[in-house]
């Protein structure tokens, strides 16, 4: 199976659309500091479709981080089994990894070196060919240009966030997990960073799978809505079929629906 190299780059997705991530048992426990076990995933299965955007959502504690390191193979799985790219992340994952990038706003790039050095050592960890002409029109692209020669810790938080995109896309990923991407911008930066973003995905037909807190952000961007509480998976579906189905007006009063419902998960 190929997926993600452009297949349906008019952003149209049928029925048989691959899978680009695929959980089956999905689970991962840790060490709990005070002794026993902790366990942030709990047994999920997630099929995420080529050329979509999805988005995972749950309150603080839920699970997102942990899936979402699982996925990029930062961390290892406990138990459950997990394709990436059509790669098995146990015993392939080199293979997912050049074809998929990962950018969070909690995460900093060396501060004393300039936007360009960034760039630069990240594209030549990706191995990508013709580096500086990469780096000229990432930066083109992402109105960075008068920024190359400027320390990345002296830049405003939209700044870094534009940074942090252009490093994540230097590598062309086919899969882009974003965690929190709008998060401390104001609503016109945000604005624009989702208008990139979308924009980026469907020209060239890839998949971005994201965790937010921010609703309307998930309304406008995602295709399908991951709910998780307490390590599993709630509810899934489209925004629009969620608020359907809850009898509500928007995606926030679905979500405040189940953090504050005490029921069992359905999924
Ligand atoms: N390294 C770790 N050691 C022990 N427990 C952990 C570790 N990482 C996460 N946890 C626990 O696993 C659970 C899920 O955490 P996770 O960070 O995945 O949630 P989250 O949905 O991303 O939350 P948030 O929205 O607050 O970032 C939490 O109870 C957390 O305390």
């Amino acid at each position: 199976m190929d997926v993600g190299t452009g297949t349906g780059v008019d952003g149209e997705r049928g029925d048989a659309a691959p899978l680009v991530i695929e959980a089956r048992g999905l689970t991962k426990r840790f060490d709990a500091p005070a002794g026993g076990t902790v366990t942030a995933v709990d047994g999920i299965d997630l099929s995420v479709p080529a050329n979509s955007t999805v988005a995972l959502l749950g309150g603080n504690g839920a699970g997102k981080t942990t899936t979402i390191s699982m996925i990029v193979g930062l961390l290892l799985p406990t138990a459950g089994s997990l394709r990436v790219l059509g790669r098995d992340m146990a015993t392939d994952r080199h293979l997912a990894l050049a074809r998929m990038n990962f950018s969070s706003p909690y995460v900093d790039l060396p501060h004393r070196l300039t936007v360009r050095e960034n760039l630069t050592v990240y594209g030549h960890l990706y191995g990508v060919q013709d580096l500086r002409a990469r780096i000229t029109a990432m930066a083109a692209d992402l109105h960075l240009t008068d920024l190359l020669n400027r320390p990345a810790g002296k830049l405003s938080a939209g700044q870094k966030t534009r940074v942090a995109l252009a490093k994540a896309l230097l590598n062309d990923p086919v899969l882009l997990l974003l965690d929190e991407p709008t998060a401390s911008l104001d609503p016109d930066t945000g604005d624009w960073v989702r208008g990139y973003l979308d924009s980026w995905r469907r020209r060239v037909g890839a998949t971005i799978f994201l965790a937010s807190h921010n609703m309307a952000e998930v309304e406008r961007l995602c295709d399908d809505v991951l709910i998780m509480k307490g390590g599993r998976l709630h509810d899934q579906g489209s925004a629009t079929a969620l608020i359907a189905r809850y009898g509500r007006k928007t995606l926030e009063e679905v979500f405040l629906d189940i953090a504050r419902a005490e029921d069992a998960p359905v999924g």
